[in-house]
């Protein structure tokens, strides 16, 4: 098998096509005839109330969580078709930070970043792995001594990282956040945001971005998909869903946080824009 992030890119326009999902524990139906559609190269942040079945969506994406009924394409091959056990080379071209970051209390963040590398690529040298976990400590911001602490000697916004750190282990072309902002700061969510689109753009990351943060919408996202009524009722940009009339997107986005993320973007688009006016000390 190919090195980590050795395998041919994705180039068809969506890495992810879920069609007709529907999810069901016992009597309670969670999705009915879902359909979503994500663009390369985006980040789409997906919304919805409590229990509306975004991590259900997320797991069903990564083949965790089998549907009553539906179609979901990665990369063009089938998850819902293949059998959990097969090798379909798809399952080691993303990343997945789960909510509260999920990472193993006896290992080291090192140690935690290995273990995917360990299990698509057992043949990798030691000095190899070391060299790669400490390269994705790094890149997702944390000091390098992070490396060898154990999650129980980290922040909450460090934890974050190290299982941002896990989930880039592989190189992946597409990226699972779930509510990555969520118990963080005001300055360490706005810093994990940052990092996600430098992420994105640098490595040409697809992002599938579940959150209940607005700022995080506005500030990063390409696209939002909200969740209802056990479906997507509209994705699209902020502006394009402020015209569908459901009450619960007006309200989401129209109400006084919604207000106060949108007017917190403008603010940080007018600075941006005085900056560029503004000509530089050596008159270039
Ligand atoms: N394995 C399971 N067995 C039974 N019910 C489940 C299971 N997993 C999820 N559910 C139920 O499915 C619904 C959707 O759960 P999910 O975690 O996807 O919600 P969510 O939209 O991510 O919520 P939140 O925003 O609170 O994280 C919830 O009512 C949850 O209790």
């Amino acid at each position: 098998m190919a090195g980590p992030g050795q395998h041919e890119r994705y180039r068809g326009d969506h890495p992810i096509v879920v069609d007709g999902l529907t999810n069901r524990f016992g009597d309670f139906t969670v999705h009915e005839y879902l359909s979503l559609t994500v663009n390369r190269g985006e980040i789409i942040g997906v919304v919805g109330g409590s229990g509306t079945g975004k991590s259900v969506l997320m797991r069903s994406i990564i083949g965790l969580q089998y549907p009553q009924e539906g179609q979901i394409e990665v990369f063009g091959r089938s998850i819902t078709d293949a059998d959990p056990d097969e090798e379909i080379g798809v399952r080691n071209r993303w990343g997945v930070l789960f909510q509260g970051g999920a990472l193993f209390s006896t290992l080291t963040v090192a140690e935690n970043v290995q273990v995917p590398l360990k299990q698509f690529y057992p043949d990798i040298e030691p000095s190899t792995l070391d060299a790669i976990a400490r390269y994705k400590v790094v890149m997702s911001g944390l000091p390098e001594d992070a490396a060898c602490k154990y999650p129980s000697e980290l922040s909450g916004g460090m934890k974050k990282r190290a299982g941002l750190a896990r989930a880039l282990a592989l190189d992946p072309e597409l990226l699972f956040l779930d509510e990555p902002t969520a118990g963080l700061d005001p300055i360490g969510a706005a810093a994990f945001d940052r990092l996600t689109r430098e992420l994105k753009e640098t490595l040409g990351l697809t992002v599938f971005l579940i959150t209940h943060d607005l700022d995080t919408l506005y500030e990063i996202c390409d696209r939002v998909a909200v969740l209802a009524d056990r479906q997507v009722i509209g994705v699209g940009t902020i502006p394009e869903l402020l015209e569908t009339e459901h009450p619960w997107i007006q309200e989401y986005f129209n109400g006084p946080r919604g207000r106060a993320a949108q007017a917190s973007q403008n603010r940080s688009k007018a600075r941006a824009a005085k900056t560029i006016d503004k000509p530089s000390p050596a008159g270039a």
